[in-house]
């Protein structure tokens, strides 16, 4: 993480949440249940199943200051990875086809800033407002801002805070269509204290039974008029102090919002160890898949059904394909981690040539990506210079692929001469300098009939 600060400690393994995986999503306190949790393996928005055929717009309030971090630089604009948070929030909510359009608000002193961040991350549905002193404020500009926007004035209005980055759109469904639906609509979660009342004294007054409530999250969805007239018409005083959205539609507009159990990673990013979480989250996403480029050989495809069986027991996707050819360049924008299995001599070319794609794509803009190559040698090979492939050029090409952001690591494996099916791992070529900011896991099964060692798991 980057911020005008010390880093803050990075968390333990434990602490990971997948981001993927919902299984979280009925979390205690259950009793006395009078409140909806997410069906179980069910996903209210499958990839071509029912979509939103309304506007949606988004507000992303994002003026805050971020004074309980402790740090200079607002949270939303902390990087991870060379890309500040904000980004990563308007990434989550930029992939979902049917929304519309999004409001970002932003202090006035940082329009220029928040600017150049749509520039340089290529953000396209983005526009920024000025926000307002405090959060309330902000998002009423941004509504406003809706209005007057060149689109059409959204049916629908999606509010979530810029500093709550793991937003999914199975969540956001579901949300926009119970806020068309109801007039407003709120992700909670469980309580995990108990909510206490105190005296003016400091003495306990009266707790609440905590299974009774649940913790309002972000996102909240509203159609247009309700959250316009409930701005229109709170008090000075709701401005000023106010924390909840959904209390202005019940208090102003008479709509009581539907609620909608969400997921542990909508939590919002407050303090400084919060920073810490949400980088660690980050890194995990990054390495959960891999695509495989075999080259179409026998060998090559082995090791790749071997990698993929070894895979299956962990939380990782390998996609294993031929080549980058075609249909399969669409490999090229999906994948962050590639493995390039090569075993001819002049397979350096190979790996340049999936290098010169993901440069030209700019595919390394927003995060870093791995390239591992591969080189199955045999044992005549290695019997000519004891080494197999010479390891400058891949070194050299490494060199000049982390100058791009993409970090090239270079595996060779031989057939020893005694067993003709054993495989070893002879070298690895070149660990990029700046490797410590990126933790990836890739795991490498090395033939079955390796003694007491059918698979090596590689931390990188
Ligand atoms: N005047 C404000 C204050 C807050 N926010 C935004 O509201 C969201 C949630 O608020 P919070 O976590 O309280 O952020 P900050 O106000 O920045 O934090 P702090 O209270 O610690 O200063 C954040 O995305 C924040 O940028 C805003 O748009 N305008
Ligand atoms: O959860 C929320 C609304 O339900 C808001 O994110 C929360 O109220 C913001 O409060 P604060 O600005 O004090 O962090």
């Amino acid at each position: 993480m980057t911020c005008r600060d010390p880093s803050p400690t990075r968390l333990m393994e434990d602490n990971h949440i997948n981001t993927q995986s919902h299984s979280c999503y009925t979390d205690r306190p259950a009793h006395p249940g009078i409140f909806p949790t997410r069906e179980s393996g069910k996903s209210a928005h499958q990839p071509g199943g029912p979509s939103v055929d309304f506007p949606v717009s988004v507000v992303l309030p994002a003026g805050g200051t971020g004074e309980r971090t402790g740090l200079q630089t607002p949270k939303q604009f902390c990087s991870f990875l060379g890309r500040p948070l904000i980004s990563y929030t308007i990434q989550a909510f930029e992939r979902v086809s049917w929304i519309q359009s999004i409001v970002v608000v932003v202090a006035k002193e940082n329009m220029d800033l928040m600017t150049d961040i749509v520039q340089r991350f290529q953000h396209k549905k983005v526009r920024a407002v000025p926000g307002g002193s405090t959060r309330h404020r902000s998002i009423c500009n941004g509504v406003r801002a809706l209005a007057d926007g060149e689109e059409e004035r959204p049916k629908v209005v999606i509010i979530h805070d810029a500093v709550r980055p793991f937003v999914d759109e199975d969540l956001l469904y579901k949300i926009a269509m119970a806020a068309k639906e109801q007039g407003a609509a709120g992700a909670i979660r469980p309580l995990v204290s108990t909510v206490i009342a105190t005296t003016s004294e400091g003495y306990l007054d009266h707790s609440l039974e905590r299974a009774k409530y649940r913790a309002s999250e972000m996102p909240q969805g509203f159609t247009y008029d309700v959250i316009y007239q409930a701005y229109q018409k709170c008090s000075e005083s709701d401005f000023e102090f106010g924390t909840e959205c959904l209390h202005l539609a019940l208090q102003y507009c008479g709509t009581n919002a539907k609620l909608i159990q969400g997921p542990p990673t909508l939590w919002k990013v407050t303090y400084k160890r919060d920073l810490a979480a949400a980088e660690s989250i980050i890194k995990e996403t990054l390495s959960r898949s891999a695509c495989v480029v075999t080259g179409g050989s026998e060998q090559a495809v082995t090791l790749a059904d071997a990698l993929q069986k070894a895979v299956g027991a962990l939380n990782v996707e390998l996609d294993v394909i031929p080549d980058l050819m075609g249909e399969n360049a669409g490999y090229l924008l999906k994948e962050w981690n590639f493995i390039q299995v090569s075993v001819n001599r002049s397979c350096l070319s190979e790996v340049e040539a999936v290098l010169t794609d993901l440069e030209s794509g700019n595919r390394a803009l927003l995060h870093p990506l791995v390239v591992i190559w591969v080189h199955l040698s045999s044992s005549d090979e290695l019997s000519v210079s004891g080494r197999g492939v010479e390891p400058a050029g891949i070194m050299d090409l490494a060199s000049a692929a982390k100058l791009q952001n993409i970090l090239l690591y270079g595996i060779q494996l031989g057939q020893t001469k005694d067993n003709s099916s054993q495989m070893a791992l002879f070298i690895l070529v070149e660990m990029p300098a700046n490797t410590s900011s990126v933790s990836r896991t890739f795991l490498f099964c090395f033939n079955d009939n390796v003694k007491n060692s059918p698979m090596n798991t590689i931390n990188i």
